[in-house]
């Protein structure tokens, strides 16, 4: 009986009216075992959490908990057998406050407090609405709330996909405690890496099938990729990460310049500015200020010292369409606060250009569709599903995020780890992507929680730390311990160095 797996998929189909999302998956899932699942964005990984915790019902095949057929008719009934999910978005109801959200899913403050504690997660308000909360602390509460209910398998949908450093070892130290206790994991992650050192097995979706099965391995990393993507793309992607060669940035004016800029609050005193053809990172733990930073710098917020000078000029924004119309342009953190999910890839794509600064000029509908069609090649968007930009899944949606400023242009972009759950081909395309427009005299300044990105994609790298910039280095010596020192504000800082 014991040899019986915890969970065994056969021959899983699921259509979405003319997309086919799953063909036929088979996947077995030992007792105690932490299992991987990846695959390229679109392969189907969340279309298949989605049937086995009760959310969507498979057109066709079979699911055994335990060697037991059973039918899972709703995420309380999955609970029930013991499957629960952590979602890529979190599942709480933003309106409602945490403890409203406990209730809809039957969830004891008690188990969700434990839960809490062990993951090291303090002051938390249940009173809060769920909307007010930043998203990395939003995956961590839905952790806690999944592992309150005592599952016996843990399905985890990119759980660590823009989550920093301190909360995704916090995440590790969670699945290793349910392997010591005897549960199994189900791990979904683009971060192959992780996927290397956590996973006991990995299978390999490919097209809504199981393409392969890899035990733990040295070079799993390469095997998988070569079975996502194909040989040839594995190679180009799992090359011994390249140091970015510095570029000739523009010399004169920079891009962009803040000079002392507080809120009052978490952003204290910070200085830095982005050169013309500049590719400049910021990393940090989670709540150091950077999303302050970033609102304070897209119009979202106001500051309460200091400034922000664009191309020589003050910008005093009272809105964002003010950051807009000076030419910098946000890709948020959250990617459905620049979604209009229920119109077209196409529509949002557009979007953005209805608040195009004159400069920019009008542009005709010919050369806007050409313009859509263009980011749509150049991020391999799947547009399977393109009536309604929800249905894509969430490394698509991503890419639609980061594709409205291709259409509408812009001088400066400000992104918030702006390859979250976008798959390791695709990542390596938008690195890609803002070196030409770097090389084209933009700039880009992106905020990224996964440190092995730094040397891939910026020239020039700051360390926010209690709200300060406390770490600059150019990407080639911004290794991971070393980020990471910085990060927990270990390192010198720069005021000391001064
Ligand atoms: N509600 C829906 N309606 C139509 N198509 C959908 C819907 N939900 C998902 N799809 C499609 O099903 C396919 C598989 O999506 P799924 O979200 O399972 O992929 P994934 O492997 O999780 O991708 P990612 O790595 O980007 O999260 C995609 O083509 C997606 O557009």
């Amino acid at each position: 009986m014991t040899d019986t797996p915890l969970l065994h998929t056969s021959e899983i189909a699921k259509r979405y009216g003319s997309v086919v999302a799953l063909r036929s998956v088979d996947l077995v899932v030992g007792r105690g075992e932490v299992h991987g699942l990846v695959g390229a964005n679109g392969a189907g990984k969340s279309t298949l959490v989605k049937i086995l915790t009760g959310v969507l019902r498979p057109d066709s095949g079979v699911v055994e908990v335990d060697g037991k057929r059973v039918r899972l008719r709703s995420p309380a009934h999955a609970r029930a057998a013991g499957l629960a999910p952590v979602f890529q978005d979190p599942a709480f109801a933003r309106d409602l406050t945490l403890a409203d959200n406990l209730k809809l899913t039957g969830t004891s403050h008690a188990g969700f407090r434990r839960q809490l504690e062990l993951l090291e997660i303090r002051d938390v308000d249940l009173g809060a609405r769920a909307g007010e909360l930043a998203l990395p602390l939003l995956r961590m509460l839905d952790l806690a709330r999944s592992l309150a209910h005592d599952p016996r398998l843990i399905l985890l949908d990119e759980i660590t996909a823009a989550l920093p450093a301190d909360y995704a070892q916090q995440v590790f130290g969670a699945i290793a405690r349910a392997k010591a206790d005897g549960r199994s994991v189900l791990f979904i992650s683009h971060r192959l890496l992780e996927v290397q050192e956590l996973c006991d097995q990995v299978t390999v979706l490919r097209d809504g099938r199981n393409v392969v099965t890899h035990a733990r391995a040295e070079d799993l990393e390469q095997r998988i990729v070569a079975a996502m993507l194909g040989e040839r793309a594995a190679l180009a992607v799992t090359e011994p990460a390249k140091v970015a060669p510095v570029r000739s940035v523009v010399p004169g004016e920079p891009a962009l310049s803040v000079r002392n800029l507080s809120d009052g609050h978490r952003v204290r005193d910070v200085s830095f500015s982005i050169a013309k053809g500049e590719v400049l990172g910021i990393t940090g733990l989670e709540g150091q200020g950077q999303d302050e930073l970033f609102a304070l710098l897209s119009g979202d917020r106001r500051a309460s010292g200091g400034e922000i000078v664009v191309a020589g000029q003050p910008l005093s924004a009272r809105h964002p369409v003010d950051a807009i119309r000076r030419g910098l342009a946000l890709v948020p953190g959250d990617r459905l606060e620049a979604l209009l999910p229920q119109r077209p890839v196409a529509e949002n794509l557009a979007t953005p250009t209805y608040a195009r600064p004159s400069k920019w000029g009008w542009i005709n509908a010919d050369r806007e569709r050409q313009k859509v069609s263009d980011a749509i090649k150049r991020l391999s968007i799947d547009t399977r599903a393109q009536a309604q930009v929800k249905r894509l899944s969430g490394g698509n949606q991503q890419k639609v995020a980061i594709g409205r400023w291709l259409v509408a242009g812009f001088d400066t972009l400000l992104c918030f780890d702006p390859t979250r759950g976008i798959d390791v081909g695709t990542k390596h395309q938008i690195y890609d992507l803002f070196r030409e427009l770097a090389d084209a005299g933009r700039s880009v300044l992106m905020f990224t929680s996964e440190l092995r990105e730094v040397p891939l994609a910026c020239d020039r790298v700051l360390v926010m730390y209690g709200g300060r910039i406390v770490a600059e280095m150019p990407s080639a010596e911004a290794d991971e311990a070393t980020l990471l020192n910085s990060a927990h504000g270990l390192a010198e800082t720069l005021a000391d160095q001064a």
